[in-house]
């Protein structure tokens, strides 16, 4: 197998999301959970995307794990390598978006590199070096109250110069309006100024195309889907792939049980749930006894047991900020994320044991910790359930394929449960 374009996603929602993408603009490819085995027979594909679970570690961490899934990637073939980041940059200051970046280039022999969240598709666009998330700025959107990384500054130059070692430049709107020469002069002078890593103005798609133009010529980039749009309409446009249909066998039926597991308290998943509890049942865990150690888990399941027969359940931990502020008071901003997400993913690998085949997950954290939990090495990608979540089919699962959908918290619109649901057989 000949990879043209290799991507290493910080998370696993984050990482649908972009194969998504990159099949839907003609892209045969799949998505791999951390470097697969040897052993795991994968499709002859166009592009691998790597999914790990870097978004929330120590950058030493994240920096191992990426460079390692880099030189799988390379030894494949990959020429340019996108490191897949939340489009709503999420990160802290001790973040991990400049490190990985700057380790990334340093191994590829790069020097510079196009860094953008924008995915106008989902109402992330950047102007002037800011994101806004469906117009409002990013530290007025919800994600400011995100349970693990709160986004409080929408000025992205500062934003990665805190995570950076080096200088941080910005490609801005007339300058890609201009094309991806204007954007190849630019970058050459940030160069020159010895900027690593520069933030590109992006509002349109035709954007994207000029920026995913200008970083295919570069061994590494750092963006959401809507980069992945721009190098894979540039990988067509220069004849090295060929437009590919996508993937006929991902919906073959499953059968098996239905369930939805929510850890995200973002305000999509929240008005999401509210809008499940009119087609099916949904318990919400109570996360303060959860963690008091109480049987939660087996009340969940045995809450579940009572239900599932008759059809989709949905158990969900999400709860408004002021919820998540009080557990967070108590144990610790990362201890409670961690233990919310472990009881989350045994809750979903309980269900799965218990014969649940089509299961939807919201969170990009709580997907990251239910799939490790279900041991599933790799995904198929099938089509659209809403902008940035497709339907996925396990690879390698020995007889036990499985129907998923990894939501991003934040995507999807209020019917997405029953959507994703309805396209699960
Ligand atoms: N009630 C809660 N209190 C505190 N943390 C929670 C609660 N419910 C979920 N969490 C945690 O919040 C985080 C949500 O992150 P994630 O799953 O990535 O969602 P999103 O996709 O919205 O970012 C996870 O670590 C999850 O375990
Ligand atoms: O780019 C995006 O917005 C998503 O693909 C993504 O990474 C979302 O992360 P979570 O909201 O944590 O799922």
């Amino acid at each position: 197998m000949t990879i043209l374009l290799g991507s290493i996603a910080d998370d696993y929602t984050g990482a649908s999301d972009l194969a998504n993408t990159l099949t839907k603009n003609g892209l045969r490819t799949v998505q791999t959970v951390g470097i697969p085995d040897p052993s795991l027979a994968l499709p002859d594909v166009d592009a691998v995307v790597v999914s790990l679970k870097i978004r929330s570690v120590a950058a030493k961490d994240a920096v191992a794990a990426a460079l390692e899934a880099e030189s799988w990637l390379r030894g494949r073939g990959a020429g340019h390598v996108l490191y897949k980041i939340c489009s709503t940059f999420d990160s802290t200051d001790l973040g991990n978006i400049g490190p990985v970046t700057e380790a990334l280039l340093s191994v590829s022999g790069g020097d510079i590199a196009l860094v953008t969240p924008a995915f106008p598709e989902t109402g992330r666009t950047v102007y002037l070096g800011h994101l806004f998330v469906n117009g409002q700025p990013l530290d007025e959107s919800p994600l400011k109250d995100h349970p693990l990384n709160p986004m409080r500054d929408a000025n992205l130059a500062r934003v990665l110069t805190r995570q950076s070692r080096g200088k941080v430049g910005l490609v801005d709107m007339p300058t890609v309006t201009g094309g991806a020469d204007a954007v190849r002069a630019r970058l050459e002078r940030l160069r020159a100024e010895g900027a690593a890593a520069a933030i590109a103005d992006a509002v349109f798609e035709r954007d994207l195309e000029t920026l995913g133009e200008a970083a295919l010529e570069m061994p590494v980039s750092t963006g959401a889907s809507g980069l992945g749009l721009g190098l894979a309409r540039a990988l067509l446009r220069s004849g090295r792939a060929s437009a590919s249909d996508g993937e006929n066998d991902v919906i073959r039926p499953v059968g098996g049980l239905a369930a939805v597991v929510a850890g995200s308290c973002s305000a999509a998943t929240l008005k999401q749930l509210d809008a499940a509890e009119r087609h099916m049942p949904v318990l919400r865990l109570d996360t303060e006894k959860l963690l008091a150690g109480s049987d939660e888990i087996s009340a969940a399941i045995a809450w579940a047991g009572e239900r599932i027969a008759e059809g989709p359940v949905a158990i969900a931990a999400s709860a408004a900020p002021e919820v998540v502020s009080r557990l967070q008071a108590r144990y610790g901003r990362e201890a409670s994320g961690h233990a919310v997400e472990t009881a989350t993913a045994a809750i979903a690998g309980e269900l799965v044991e218990r014969g649940v085949r089509r299961l939807v997950v919201a969170g990009g954290e709580t997907s990251g910790a239910t799939v490790d939990r279900l041991g599933i090495p790799a995904f198929l990608i099938g089509p659209e359930i809403a902008p940035g979540v497709p339907l996925l089919r396990t690879i390698g699962a020995g007889g036990n394929d499985m129907l998923l959908a990894l939501k991003s918290g934040n995507f999807g619109g209020e019917d997405f449960f029953a959507t994703a649901l309805s396209m699960m057989r």
